[in-house]
């Protein structure tokens, strides 16, 4: 049985992307918001809007720190955020949905959800993503990494260098590996799991698009970053 062992610049890989992940959490808490009471549809529509915006202007923040990034074509950096901005999204609204509450909260802030205006057949695959996300009791490391790795993932669309986007991503695949059997001994699948997660986020993006121009009121209005991201207007 290999000891595993992360080295010292996995050591300082690690904690780069940790902070990063750290420093640039969103604003204000949506959650808290949702619980506090029941918006109409045209006021949820706008702080999705607003929560997208600003969760873009972080991803961009964070990913500048992730070592590496700055240094790959300027093109393909766009193409990987891009990429990567919904699942950003999805997988911070999964966190944000699967932290530990007062008893009964998360009900509420599930029914609010529900209730927000998205319609019915996004719920399922949104929630069913939400608890697998839930089930696995991520670690802060664990989440940053995670969404590292799905920032840099080399078949996004238009991606020209691929192997520098797989250069970067390697070591965070291999340090992720490493901190899942040593915080998960007992589960020597855990790390195959997490990766099964990023899948699980690609079919969510064939959906985004539709779940806003679906959402119910009419006229629906996206501020211009937003229209940049997502495939709408
Ligand atoms: C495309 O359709 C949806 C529908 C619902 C959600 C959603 N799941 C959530 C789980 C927990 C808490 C809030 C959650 N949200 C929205 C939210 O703000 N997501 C969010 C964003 C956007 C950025 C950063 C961070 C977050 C949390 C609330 C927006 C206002 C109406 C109710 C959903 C969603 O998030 C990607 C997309």
């Amino acid at each position: 049985k290999e000891k595993v062992k992360i080295t010292k610049e996995q050591q300082a890989l690690m904690k780069v992307v940790v902070e990063a992940y750290n420093r640039h959490q969103i604003p204000q808490d949506v959650a808290k918001k949702l619980l506090q009471e029941q918006y109409s549809e045209e006021e949820n529509f706008l702080l999705l809007t607003e929560m997208a915006t600003s969760q873009v202007q972080v991803l961009v923040e964070f990913t500048k720190n992730i070592p590496g990034f700055l240094s790959l074509n300027h093109e393909d950096q766009i193409a990987l955020l891009k990429g990567s901005a919904v699942e950003a999204m999805f997988l911070r609204s999964a966190q944000v949905f699967s932290r530990k509450m007062p008893n009964g909260h998360t009900e509420v802030l599930e029914e609010r959800i529900r209730k927000s205006g998205i319609s019915e057949e996004f719920m399922t695959p949104m929630f069913n993503f939400y608890k697998s996300i839930g089930e696995l009791h991520m670690m802060q490391e664990e989440q940053a990494l995670l969404t590292a790795i799905a920032i840099l993932t080399p078949d996004r669309p238009y991606v020209k260098d691929q192997q520098a986007v797989e250069r970067l991503q390697e070591p965070m695949l291999d340090v992720l590996r490493k901190l899942c059997v040593l915080q998960h001994p007992q589960e020597p699948q855990y790390f195959a799991r997490l990766l099964g997660r990023l899948t699980e986020l690609r079919t969510l993006n064939h959906y985004h698009a539709e779940m806003l121009t679906s959402w119910r009121m009419n006229d629906h209005k996206f501020t211009p970053l937003l229209c940049e991201i997502w495939d709408v207007e």
